[in-house]
This record gives C-alpha cells, structure tokens and sequence, in this order.
C-alpha cells in the first residue's frame, strides 16, 4: 500500500518526506518537486517569511535519472532559515550560555488560542511552547507537497489527469459559484494572487484580506480539489477504511487548520430533497452520462466516473496579531497570546497542499485497485480493466 511520512521541525535543518510503495519508472525531477513548492509559496497574504526563505530540495533516495526505482522515495526540503536557528534547534546539545545569549529562544509561555501550544505543552510536558509549535506548524506542509509531486506525475502518466484546485472563498467573501475549472484552467489560477477562478470572486477576496490585515486579524476559507478523468470504481463500498470519500476526508483535515471537509455539493445536499440531490443517469455516446454532479464523482465510496471535487475549510490563522487573551502558563496569570510574525491568510497555499493530499490519496487508491511494481505494468492492468468496461452496456 502506497504511504507517506514527513520528518522535520518547522525551524530545524530541514523537512524530509518518505513515500513508501510508489512503483518504479515514474518520471519525476527535483525541479518537477520545486516547482509544485513554489505554488505552495503562491498567495496574497502571507507572512514575511515567504518572501526570504526558498525550498531547497534534494531527492535523497528512490529516483534515479529522472525515474522512480521501485523503493522507498526521500526527498529532503531544505529549511534556509536554518542558520538562524543552528544553536535554538541543535539536535545535540547545545552549550547553555550560548543559548541563553539568543533573544529568539526566550521561552515561549502564552499559548495562542488555536493553535497547538497550550494543549501540546502539558501533553508532552514542556514548559515552553517552541518544541510544540515547531512541528506543529504548517512549514510541514512542505513536504506533503514534496510526496505529493511524485503522486501527481504517477496519476498524470498513468491516467493522464491533473489534480487542480481553486479558492472558493476566504473570509466573509462572496464565494465563487459556477462550472468548476478544468485542467487547463490551473495556470489562470496560479497567476491568481489569491488562487481564485473568477475576477469578481477574487476582488472579493481580496479586498477581504486587506480589511482583515488592516484590523489586526487573520482569515480562513474554504477550497476546492477537482479532478476530471479518473476511472470509474477507485475506492470501495466494502468498508469504512476503503471508502475513498473517508480517506479524502482523513487526509483534508489531516492538514493543519483544515475543520471541515465536503464531498461534491457536501452539506448543501442535506437539504435538498432526494429527486433534486442525486445525478441521474443516461446513455450516452461513450457510456452513460449526466447533467450533473452533485455528488462531487464519489458514489458508495468509489469514483463514478465523474470529476473528483471535495472541499475543505481552513479556519483562520491563529497567531492573531491584534492580541488574543490567554493565560501565562509560567505563571498562571492573564496575558496576551504570543504573536511575532505570522502569515494574515494561508488559504491560497491550503489548496496547493490540499491536492498534493488528494494526489496521494488518489495515487494510493489507484495502487490498491491495478497493482504492479512499476507503471508499465500498472498501466496494462488498467487498460485490461478499461477494456473490460468499454464491452459492457450502454453501448
Ligand atoms: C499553509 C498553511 C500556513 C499556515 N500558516 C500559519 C501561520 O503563519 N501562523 C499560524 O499561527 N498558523 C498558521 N497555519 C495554521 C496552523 O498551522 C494551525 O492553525 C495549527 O496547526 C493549529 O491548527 P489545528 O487545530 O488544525 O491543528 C497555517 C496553516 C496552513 C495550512
Ligand atoms: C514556514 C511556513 O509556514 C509557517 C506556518 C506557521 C504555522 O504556525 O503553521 C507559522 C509561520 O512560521 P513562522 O512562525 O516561522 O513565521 C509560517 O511562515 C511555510 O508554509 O513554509
């Protein structure tokens, strides 16, 4: 079964990503990584830090010449704020009055109400809130992204498809509604500052951001993954864990800041009626088609045919810089929450990391289902098993 780790601090040398399970000749390069890292750096509103650090990747084992091998594939992204923090993230000890000289490494005692601070304190029992947030942070995401490339170039040379996605809303904005984007639609959205598909969603938007910048405060919002092609039957009905829908959901909100997931319309269906909540079914030309897809292409756990589309909700960024009140956990008195720098709104960078979730999740399913140690091989399976659809009714 296809898996995937990350190791890494969010100030620490590096992030490293392990992807165990991938099969052999998959075409995939360093620059193909840093250019899906770069799109995660995309997005109105983030925080300093985005301006002057780079990814640095290096693919450490299970490529060679530009072609996955078959074994476990590491790729390490280099933090270049590393230096910074050299003697405060030393993994061997460090000399005590070198480190008591650093201003950066005061111990970080209010806990910002959000994040995972005050809660990672007492359950792993620290009196300061850095060795928390350090892996708490959404830096990891990076190496979500960094997995995911390989999972992505997997699904395009075997399916031929891309895994796109846009920003619906952010914050109280007006959220975008009509026809989804297709694949060709992604670089438009790219050249978006805040990833939206549609001008007067992204107006929107962004006059959102700036009034939240303005007032001190920070924002979420909602986005959305689509993609078109897949084959009808990834995923099973046969139990909870093989649902493709439980595992999309599972790998949303296993995103930092992700509190809600939707699949298709999602919680919109719930109010509809049965007769107006389903996509009906006809024959068509090349097998059956529909008018709609309310269902987001996910019917009894499996893919129907139609286009993937789930969505998720970030909540808003929890190191607020107009201050929050909280308590001082060296102390027990009332205090104001940490804030140093923090991005204003992530949403935009969510969606980047949001496919590259969807791309593993998909890539796995694609695994469980055709098998094979490398695409070849992969690939025949599939094309027996399409073969096998296109003999059957509606023809
Ligand atoms: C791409 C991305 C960037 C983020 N940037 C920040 C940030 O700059 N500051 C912050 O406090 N939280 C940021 N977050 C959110 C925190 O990582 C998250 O709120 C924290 O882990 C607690 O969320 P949880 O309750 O979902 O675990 C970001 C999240 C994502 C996905
Ligand atoms: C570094 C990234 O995101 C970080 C995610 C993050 C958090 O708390 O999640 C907090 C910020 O880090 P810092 O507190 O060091 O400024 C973000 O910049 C990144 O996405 O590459």
């Amino acid at each position: 079964m296809l898996r995937w780790i990350t190791a890494g601090e969010s100030h620490g040398p590096a992030l490293v990503s392990m992807l165990e399970g991938m099969v052999a000749g998959v075409e995939v390069t360093s620059d193909d990584i840093s250019a899906q890292l770069a799109r995660r750096r995309l997005g109105y509103g983030r925080g300093a830090r985005m301006k002057f650090e780079a990814d640095k990747v290096t693919i450490i084992g299970g490529v060679r010449h530009g072609r996955t091998l078959g074994g476990p594939v590491a790729i390490e992204v280099g933090n270049t704020e590393w230096p910074k923090w050299e003697t405060i993230m030393s993994a061997d000890p460090v000399d005590e009055a070198e480190l008591a000289g650093q201003a950066r490494n005061a111990p970080l005692t209010r806990p910002r109400p959000g994040h995972a601070d005050y809660s990672g304190m007492l359950k792993y029992g620290f009196d300061d809130a850095r060795p928390v947030l350090e892996r708490a942070s959404a830096r990891e995401t990076a190496a979500r992204v960094a997995a995911g490339t390989v999972a992505r170039q997997f699904l395009r040379q075997l399916f031929g498809v891309e895994v796109l996605s846009h920003v619906i809303s952010i914050g109280a904005s007006d959220p975008y509604v009509g026809p989804g984007p297709l694949a060709g639609d992604l670089e438009a959205i790219d050249a978006s500052p805040v990833r939206a598909f549609d001008e007067a969603a992204e107006s929107s938007m962004i006059a959102e951001i700036e009034e939240a910048k303005k007032d001190g405060d920070t924002l979420g919002g909602v986005v959305e993954v689509i993609v078109h092609g897949l084959p009808v039957g990834l995923g099973s009905f046969v139990s909870g864990a093989d649902r493709l829908d439980s595992r999309l959901a599972a790998a949303l909100m296993g995103i930092q800041a992700i509190k809600g997931v939707e699949v298709g319309d999602g919680f919109e269906t719930a109010r509809r009626r049965g007769s107006a909540a389903h996509d009906e079914m006809r024959p068509g030309p090349d097998g059956v088609l529909r008018s709609t897809n309310r269902a987001g292409g996910l019917e009894g756990g499996m893919t129907n045919g139609e286009a993937l589309r789930v969505r998720a909700a970030m909540k808003p960024i929890s190191t607020v810089p107009r201050a929050l009140s909280t308590i001082d956990m060296a102390t027990g008195e009332e205090a104001v929450a940490i804030h140093q720098r923090s991005d204003v709104c992530a949403v935009p960078a969510a969606g980047v990391v949001a496919e590259a979730m969807v791309a593993l999740v998909v890539a796995q399913a694609a695994l469980d289902k055709f098998g094979g140690d490398s695409i070849a091989e992969t690939r025949s399976n599939f094309q027996r098993y399409v073969d096998g659809i296109a003999a059957r009714p509606p023809r």
